[in-house]
């Protein structure tokens, strides 16, 4: 089952949200509109804006549980940001069941810290979503921890899949890496319409006409990829005419000094802070 199918979204019991910012906001609608039923989640955030807690309020989401409001929830999700873990671990540590599998999307935030936070063997899932996630179209890399039992896994992958695609590794290693393509990547692809907005201005667009442009040509060729089976190159070539306008702007883009060892080395960065966070 993926985002696209049908059928509401069923987690078998209650799930808890400790931290609904960007990331787990994103899950929280994601799963909402899934069909996931409100009652049966639950959020800690102490932060969050009146006009988000109000929308969730009416929703019919539980907000700030106590202890003894919920006890053993199936899943608990943990989306604060890495600096902030120390604090939330405790709360997860405390709704947490010997069932419950604990699932951080927190970047650079290993297995092992994971682990030591919580009880002796609870269940683990290390992973990496993305914002489209807010609207079904996100993609997430997964690792679980030794503990995790099968059906565990299977309920990450249910919860993480109703908000998109789901890949999972068997090497942790691997998610610094997918956070620097995947997690990180739609930052990229919004600078590249901020980017190719302000070019259109510099080459004699008014303003608003430009990001008009920009945005819906990023939207049209994000759509395109999504329905065409043609890897990305062939849809390139489909826009290049021989000795035309496209061509003349790809010798740019994909000259020696040109998009590519850039977009490597933005990705080596991203990769790299997320090993540093893991301290
Ligand atoms: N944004 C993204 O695109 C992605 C983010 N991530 C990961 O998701 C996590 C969250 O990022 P993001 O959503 O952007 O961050 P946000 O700051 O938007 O959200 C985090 C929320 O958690 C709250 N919070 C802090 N401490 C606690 C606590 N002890 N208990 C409950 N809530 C708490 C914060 O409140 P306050 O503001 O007061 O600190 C804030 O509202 C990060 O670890 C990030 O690495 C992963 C993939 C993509
Ligand atoms: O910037 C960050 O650290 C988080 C992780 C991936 C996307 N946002």
């Amino acid at each position: 089952m993926n985002a696209h199918c049908s059928g509401p979204l069923d987690a078998g019991g209650p799930v808890l949200l400790i931290g609904a910012g960007k990331m787990g906001g994103a899950l929280l609608d994601g799963w909402l509109a899934r069909g996931l039923d409100p009652a049966s989640v639950f959020v800690v955030d102490p932060a969050l804006p009146e006009f988000t807690a109000e929308r969730w309020r009416r929703a019919g989401v539980r907000l700030g549980p106590q202890p003894g409001d919920l006890s053993g929830p199936a899943a608990i999700l943990l989306a604060v940001k890495p600096q902030a873990v120390e604090g939330a671990l405790p709360a997860a540590a405390t709704f947490a069941g010997p069932d419950t599998v604990v699932v951080s999307v927190l970047a650079g935030t290993t297995l092992a810290t994971l682990s030591a936070g919580l009880a002796d063997g609870q269940a683990v899932v290390r992973a990496m979503p993305n914002t489209p996630a807010a609207v079904g179209r996100g993609v997430t890399g997964c690792v679980a921890g030794g503990q995790t039992r099968p059906e565990q896994r299977d309920l990450a992958d249910r919860l993480l899949r109703a908000v998109g695609d789901v890949v999972w590794v068997e090497d942790e290693g691997l998610i610094d890496a997918v956070t620097g393509v995947s997690g990180s990547g739609p930052a990229y692809v919004f600078l590249l319409v901020e980017t190719l907005a302000r070019a259109g201005v510099a080459a004699g667009l008014p303003a608003e006409l430009a990001q008009t442009l920009a945005r819906k040509t990023v939207e049209g060729a994000g759509e395109l990829l999504a329905r065409s089976s043609e890897p990305p190159e062939i849809l390139r070539r489909n826009v290049t005419s021989p000795n035309g306008t496209t061509a003349a702007a790809l010798e740019v883009l994909m000259a020696e000094d040109g998009l590519a060892p850039l977009m490597e080395r933005a990705v080596a960065a991203a990769t790299r802070r997320s090993r540093e966070l893991a301290g």
